[in-house]
């Protein structure tokens, strides 16, 4: 099927707040159209809520004429299938951290975080799905009884698609969203079924990995269905990443991540040694808290998201002193799962809006500086930062990264990544070639971190408040 001369293709981003589709040109990537739908908020969320934001998402003849769909969706959550592939429960988010204690046991049984780190190439927090197998199976056993397939979101939305007609025969994944279960190794490129087994007791039906390019199915009206993956694997498809760039995603979560040729162990567990969707590795750091402080802090400020924008911009660097742990759903990075948000530094003169609307961007980057950090002490060179995911858009975030960073910050033009890097992956899929097409990506501008630099102070206080409250 074919857009007059040209032949489409669509790529879905199934993220944690809504459903994204953009149908590209298959030769060149240009967006022809696009369509979205919102999530509900929360934690647990029954997979039909994406299977509806898709179908709102896709409707008026969004995917009319395209020719092959692949779906990017939010990483780890678990989707958990009875022996008729109906769900058994909401489905528990990469976010929702009632697992914290299951991580802690299985982390104990299995002999402590380094030997999590060998077999699975991550030390275990509760976003990874593995925990929260062992969560149903502490909590809800009668529901865990049930349980015959544990499947991701993108898993199942591609599995949806297919169920339309008669395409579907057994549910796929690929390597790079098995590689955050916490029962695969992206190393071996093999499922683990005794870390399985650990976790609910027994081996439970898993999905079929697909390789990068392979078709999962067809629909009735012959649409080819790509692999899919998680969503920054789907992301670092659609940037075309190079040696040297580090993407800076802020999304709901902030992601740190770069492609890799190897896995990536790293002893301390703080990144973890995910899969990519192009066949090599993506070693990753994410939190919990990203784009949704600045939400919260314009929330507490009385005012939008442009307004936090004016009075951040407004504030010298460094907030006068003022200084925001950012952990207000918990924290993943640092593995905080019980913490809240700690404002540090108040003093009368420093407390204005301008300056805790400075101290919120500061303080929700700084947390990811440290991951950048972290890619660097494994060995990966760290040339520029990519910075992507919805509060990119901030005009103070742009402001206030190159500092903080302290290498340049590329901004890539508009655009959803992990929609394009799926839609990338499905002309893959359609075209049969050994390699993704060469879709070009355009650099909006590069941010030079300034030479009166200030960041080092900021992130100073940042670390001297996270021992004084954490120890860490
Ligand atoms: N100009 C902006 N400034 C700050 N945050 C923004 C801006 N525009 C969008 N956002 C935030 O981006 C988030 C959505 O980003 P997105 O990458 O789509 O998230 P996800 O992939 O997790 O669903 C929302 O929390 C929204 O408030
Ligand atoms: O848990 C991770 C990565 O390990 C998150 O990055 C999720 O994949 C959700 O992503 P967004 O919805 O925030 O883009």
């Amino acid at each position: 099927m074919a857009d007059g001369a040209r032949t489409l293709v669509a790529g879905v981003d199934s993220s944690t707040q809504s459903t994204k589709v953009v149908v590209c040109d298959a030769a060149t990537g240009e967006i022809v159209r696009s369509g979205r739908a919102p999530h509900p908020d929360g934690t647990a969320v029954h997979p039909d809520r994406w299977w509806e934001a898709y179908t709102t998402a896709t409707a008026d003849g969004l995917l009319e004429d395209v020719s092959a769909i692949a779906v990017g969706g939010q990483q780890h959550g678990m989707c958990a299938l009875d022996e008729s592939g109906e769900v058994i429960r909401e489905a528990l988010l990469w976010n929702d951290t009632r697992s914290a204690q299951a991580a802690r046991d299985l982390t104990d049984e299995l002999g402590g975080p380094q030997e999590w780190v060998r077999r699975t190439g991550m030390a275990l927090v509760p976003s990874f799905t593995v925990t929260k197998v062992r969560w149903l199976a502490d909590h809800e056993p009668e529901n865990a009884a049930r349980v015959h397939d544990v499947v991701l979101p993108h898993d199942w939305l591609t599995a949806q698609i297919l169920k339309q007609g008669n395409g579907f025969e057994r549910y796929t994944t690929d390597r790079g969203d098995a590689s955050g279960t916490g029962y695969f190794s992206s190393t071996s490129d093999s499922y683990l079924p005794d870390l399985q087994e650990l976790a609910l007791g027994r081996v439970f039906g898993v999905p079929h990995v697909l390789g990068p390019h392979e078709v999962a199915g067809r629909t009735d009206g012959g649409m080819v269905v790509g692999p899919g993956t998680g969503d920054n694997a789907g992301a670092a498809l659609g940037l075309g990443l190079r040696p040297g760039d580090v993407v800076v995603s802020l999304g709901t979560s902030g992601a740190v991540f770069a492609d890799a040729d190897q896995p990536v162990a790293d002893p301390n567990g703080l990144i973890a040694s995910f899969a990519s969707a192009s066949g090599g590795h993506l070693p990753l750091m994410a939190t919990l808290n990203a784009a949704r402080v600045l939400t919260a802090a314009a929330q507490l400020l009385g005012t939008d998201l442009d307004g936090l924008d004016r009075l951040a911009l407004a504030a010298e660097p460094g907030a006068g002193g003022l200084t925001l742990l950012p952990y207000l759903d918990g924290e993943r990075s640092p593995s905080l799962p019980d913490a809240t948000g700690t404002l540090g530094g108040l003093t009368r003169s420093n407390a204005t809006p301008e300056n805790l609307a400075r101290a919120a961007v500061e303080g929700m980057l700084a947390n990811l500086v440290s991951g950048v950090s972290d890619v660097r002490r494994l060995g990966l060179p760290v040339e520029r930062v990519l910075l992507i995911g919805g509060a990119s858009a901030s005009r103070a975030v742009r402001a206030i990264a190159p500092s903080l960073f302290g290498v340049p910050v590329a901004i890539p033009a508009p655009g959803e990544y992990v929609g394009l890097g799926a839609a990338r992956q499905a002309a893959w899929v359609l075209s049969g070639d050994d390699a993704p097409p060469a879709w070009t990506v355009t650099v909006e501008e590069t941010l030079d971190p300034p030479s009166d630099d200030d960041g080092g102070s900021v992130l100073e206080r940042y670390a001297t408040l996270l021992e004084t409250v954490h120890g860490s």
